[in-house]
């Protein structure tokens, strides 16, 4: 089954993240400047979060914690619970299990920005490795002077 790529726009929107380890918060750090409203539940923060905007639920998962959240990762080292995520969500709640492709609706691409030019590269879950290892190539391939060859064709365009 294919895949369907989108940008969304998270502002105001809840985002649940379950577990506080090195893997909640490279999803976590990948939301920054999104303007969602990031609540991370997790009986401990990995100390890199103190870089980021986000409400800490120091406890361990239960379901009401993922009420209202529009996308929920489940990213703790405890299989069982991110199992125990994936259940308690609803079907319109789109859930990424970090340690099991079959229970997530959705993956996270890497990602280069340059601006608003954004390069996002999947590989539909078959090699997490091979997408780094794209988005690296594509960070040497285009570089910084893209923020501002991005803001040039905008500008260009609103004069139309
Ligand atoms: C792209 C990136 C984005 C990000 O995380 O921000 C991302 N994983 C990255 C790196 C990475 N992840 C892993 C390794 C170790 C090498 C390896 O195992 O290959 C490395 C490499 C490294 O760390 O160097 C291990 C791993 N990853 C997943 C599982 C579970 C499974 O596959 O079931 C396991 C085994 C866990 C275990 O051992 O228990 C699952 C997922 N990882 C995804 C995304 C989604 C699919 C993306 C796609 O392929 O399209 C998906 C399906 C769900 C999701 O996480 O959204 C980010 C690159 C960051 C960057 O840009 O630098
Ligand atoms: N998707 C990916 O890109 C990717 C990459 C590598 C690993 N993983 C998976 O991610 C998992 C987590 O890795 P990590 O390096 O972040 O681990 P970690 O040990 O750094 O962090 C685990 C976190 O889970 C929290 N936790 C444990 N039980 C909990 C509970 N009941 N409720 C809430 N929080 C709880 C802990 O407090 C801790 O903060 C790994 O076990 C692996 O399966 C995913």
């Amino acid at each position: 089954m294919k895949l369907y790529p989108i940008m969304l726009k998270l502002a105001g929107k809840k985002v649940a993240i379950v577990g506080g380890g090195a893997i909640a918060y490279r999803k976590a750090a990948g939301l920054a400047e999104t303007g969602a409203d990031i609540v991370v539940i997790s009986p401990q923060l990995h100390e890199s979060f103190a870089a980021l905007s986000v409400s800490w639920r120091n406890k361990r998962f239960e379901p009401e914690d993922i009420t209202g959240a529009h996308l929920v990762f489940a990213a703790t080292d405890d299989a069982a619970v991110n199992r125990q995520v994936a259940e308690a969500a609803a079907d319109w709640q789109w859930v990424d299990v970090t340690s099991e492709q079959e229970l997530s609706a959705f993956y996270v691409p890497a990602v280069v920005r340059r601006g608003d030019l954004v390069l996002a590269v999947s590989t539909s879950g078959a090699s997490p490795a091979l997408a780094k290892r794209v988005k690296q190539e594509l960070e040497q391939q285009y570089g910084e002077e893209y923020v501002q060859i991005v803001q040039h064709y905008k500008h260009e365009r609103k004069k139309r």
